[in-house]
């Protein structure tokens, strides 16, 4: 089936202009497509670019040079009012939110159909209703903006581009800030619209867990590389991820999707342990400097057979066993608790 993008780019050049000539640029051929329905994440080290990208797209900067397509026409074709119909660009800067309350923030978003002076009919009220309930802030509508959390302002402003009905959301960052729980229903949130509205909806972070869970696409944008491109999974187990964040004391732990330092192992333990603890002992027993290995492996420093935190056995090289009951007392026994 040959899908049509709604966004797409050829020889793309993105950066910022220093007066007349001189100009600074991030990157001079990116080629990519977005399409509709899926939700895309722009992942990408500080500085990489990722704000820039999503700006130029938003056409709130103009690109270098190269060639910009909103649903097959030049971005640059658009009047403004047109691209404020078409695209929803959220950005990481409140300060323009000033003393509004919610809803009269939301309703910013009916202004490129609501004429010069913004009155807005039953119809465009409506939209604002269900943009509030849709993103679950409706019981605030009438607080002020600037006393909400962090999290209920992304969720204002992702109802302010909804309010704007359109076909593309582009957003910077929307979960900086929030905790763990939150970053989660922002990303569902945005999940939810790409599959059950059809936008098109690409947004930039750093939470990586949330972000290889929820997202159907994966941008990496790198200035080693340009722009990576290609389904969540491909992109992880082809090791793109874990090369876009290495570091000489962070691994990429391709099975699970997230990264963890690199320890100094120079002990070795033979373990035995139920599947489902398994992590934490090694956890634990990683941070001891010890490097983990299937139990019966002759040699090690020590053996461990864990049954459970309350059973635990441990034998050292030179025969010695004690039987532990808790981390607490294994992380002793192993010299890397002092209690
Ligand atoms: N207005 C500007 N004028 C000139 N250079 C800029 C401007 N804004 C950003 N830059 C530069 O462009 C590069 C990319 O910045 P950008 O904010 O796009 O990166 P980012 O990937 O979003 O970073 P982060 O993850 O830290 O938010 C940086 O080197 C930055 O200094």
């Amino acid at each position: 089936m040959n899908r049509v993008p709604v966004i797409e780019a050829e020889n793309l050049s993105i950066g910022y202009r220093d007066g007349s000539k001189a100009r600074q640029e991030l990157y001079d051929s990116l080629t990519f497509s977005l399409y509709r329905g899926e939700l895309t994440c722009l992942l990408g080290t500080n500085g990489a670019g990722k704000s820039t990208l999503l700006r130029t797209l938003g056409a709130s900067q103009p690109a270098l040079s190269g060639t910009l397509f909103l649903e097959g026409r030049s971005l640059y074709d658009y009047s403004a009012t047109e691209i404020s119909r078409r695209i929803g660009l959220v950005l990481t800067d409140r300060s323009l939110a000033g003393g509004l309350r919610v809803r009269e923030l939301v309703a910013l978003g009916r202004y490129p159909y609501t004429g010069f002076f913004g009155r807005l009919n039953r119809s465009d009220e409506k939209i604002v209703e269900y943009s509030l309930d849709r993103v679950g802030i409706k019981h605030k509508a009438s607080d002020y903006f600037s006393e909400l959390s962090d999290g209920e302002r992304q969720k204002v402003m992702i109802a302010k581009a909804l309010a704007q009905e359109c076909p593309v959301v582009l957003l910077d960052e929307p979960t900086a800030f929030l905790d763990v729980p939150s970053r989660i229903e922002i990303i569902s949130l945005l999940r939810e619209l790409a599959t059950a509205e059809k936008k098109t909806i690409l947004f930039s972070t750093h939470d990586m867990e949330q972000a290889l869970l929820l997202s159907d696409r994966l941008w990496l944008l790198s200035r080693q590389n340009g722009l990576q491109c290609g389904v969540t999974e491909d992109m992880v187990l082809s090791g793109a991820v874990g090369d876009l964040f290495s570091h000489s004391s962070v691994n990429f732990d391709v099975s699970t999707g997230s990264f963890f330092p690199r320890y100094e192992l120079n002990k070795r333990a033979a373990i035995s342990v139920p599947d489902n603890m398994a992590f934490w002992v090694r956890n634990c027993l990683m941070r001891a400097g010890y490097e983990c290995l299937p139990a019966g492996t002759p040699g090690t420093d020590v053996s461990l057979f864990f049954v459970s935190p309350e059973k635990i056995r441990l034998m050292y090289k030179g025969g010695e066993e004690l039987s532990l009951s808790s981390f607490a007392a294994l992380k002793t026994a192993l010299g890397d608790l002092s209690v």
